[in-house]
């Protein structure tokens, strides 16, 4: 029987929009300085976490995970009758943004549907991808393809389900090492970010009132507590969890979201606790964040501490996760087309916008910039 194809139209290709990261020694600084320009770091944070690329050979993994997401998504797609082009750009390292949407409209490409590799809602997560998607495209200039993205997917199931079976997974490793895993501690981790950056984050306009905000630390919750649940259902005991923060950055005196990972393992063993598994929800694949701040120093501070430690995988090329994009650009471009997709959701929150509403993850730094993908484009 045949079944049949599903409708992509308006668009006529998918466009992988990511961090980037560097791939030889020699790429380092000045993948640091395209990170850092303009964002106010100080010196002795680029040199330490220079020194954690170069500790990897001076080679991030994140080039290489998005290089096996487009190949298994490619197959994905094609096994669904979806014969949609795919394109990949980074926003701090080669192949750049600029450069595929030169690519793109050099393709014919007339309009694409964007994914992030960043799940949740925050200027970092998102605006400062909008901006350089409307810088590249300044850039690229007449002819450049038409954007869109599709909904930011922290709560689509296929996005939660692997850190569901990755924490089972993690705890039955736990008990194979002897741990009561009926006690471990679920820590749920993520990118620590400004303060100020998670008020604004999710904050938009709406005629003259500024409504919404901190939906960074809200969706990171209701995820956190999701996978808790599923997790108690599962194994059929609840456990205590929280959501601790890594990779802080910028100005000590700058507050930014508390208690890092490590100072929090500190206290949990102050408490008595034996084992934790650490749930990297924040992050999309291992990249140099898991690898180094979670795998090294972290695993560091558990050992130190006599504390069992396991780690879970991000959802990486996990299939129900690349099946999600599939749905998420299916979902878009039904939106796209003016009809009412379902949009699948798991959690407390609703599924978030597909276009980002006026002023929303402000840029705290330069509050004029202008961006792609929302309402005030
Ligand atoms: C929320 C968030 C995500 C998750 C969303 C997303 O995935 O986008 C993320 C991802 C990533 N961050 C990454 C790398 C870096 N982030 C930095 C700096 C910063 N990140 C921030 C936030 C986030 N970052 C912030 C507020 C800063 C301070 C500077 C500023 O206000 O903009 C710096 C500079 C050094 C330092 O300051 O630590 C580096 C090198 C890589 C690549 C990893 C690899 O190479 O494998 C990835 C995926
Ligand atoms: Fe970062």
């Amino acid at each position: 029987m045949d079944r049949p194809v599903p409708d992509t139209r308006p668009y006529d290709a998918f466009l992988l929009v990511s961090f980037g990261g560097p791939e030889k020694p020699d790429d380092v600084v000045p993948f640091l300085e395209n990170v850092t320009r303009g964002r106010g770091i100080p010196r002795e944070r680029l040199v330490e976490v220079g020194e954690h690329y170069f500790s990897f050979g001076g080679r991030s993994p994140i080039n290489d995970q998005n290089r096996d997401l487009l190949a298994v998504l490619q197959l994905e797609l094609r096994s669904h009758g979806i014969d949609l082009p795919i394109y990949w750009g980074n926003r701090n390292w080669d192949p750049y943004l600029t450069d595929t949407l030169a690519q793109m409209r050099a393709d014919g490409v007339e309009r694409a549907v964007c994914l992030f590799t960043s799940a949740y809602t925050s200027y970092s997560g998102c605006r400062q991808y909008r901006e350089n998607l409307y810088d590249a495209t300044v850039a690229v200039g007449e002819g450049a393809p038409h954007l869109d993205r599709v909904r930011h997917y922290f709560n689509h199931p296929g996005f939660v389900a692997p850190f569901v079976d990755g924490t089972v997974g993690a705890l039955t490793q736990l008990g194979n090492e002897g741990y009561d895993t009926a006690a471990t501690r679920l820590v749920f981790v993520t990118h620590s970010i400004p303060d100020a950056m998670n008020e604004a984050s999710g904050r938009f306009t709406t005629g003259e009132a500024l409504v919404g905000g901190a939906a960074y630390v809200r969706e990171h919750r209701d995820v956190a507590a999701q996978v808790a649940d599923a997790v108690a259902d599962r194994t059929g005991v609840a456990r205590a969890h929280d959501l601790v923060y890594c990779s802080r950055s910028g100005s000590p005196h700058v507050p930014w979201l508390e208690p890092d990972v490590n100072d929090h393992l500190e206290e949990l063993a102050a408490q008595g606790v034996a084992s934790v598994v650490l749930v990297p929800i924040g992050f999309v694949s291992d990249h140099m964040e898991v690898i180094y701040d979670l795998d090294t120093e972290a695993k560091e501070t558990a050992q130190r501490l006599g504390l069992g430690f396991a780690r879970v995988p991000t959802p990486g090329v996990d299939g129900r996760f690349v099946a999600a994009i599939r749905e998420l650009i299916l979902e878009r471009a039904a939106d796209a087309r003016g009809e009412d997709p379902a949009q699948p959701v798991v959690g407390e929150l609703p599924p978030s916008w597909n276009v980002c509403p006026v002023g929303c993850c402000a840029n705290l730094r330069e509050p004029e910039r202008p961006a792609l993908l929302g309402e005030d484009r």
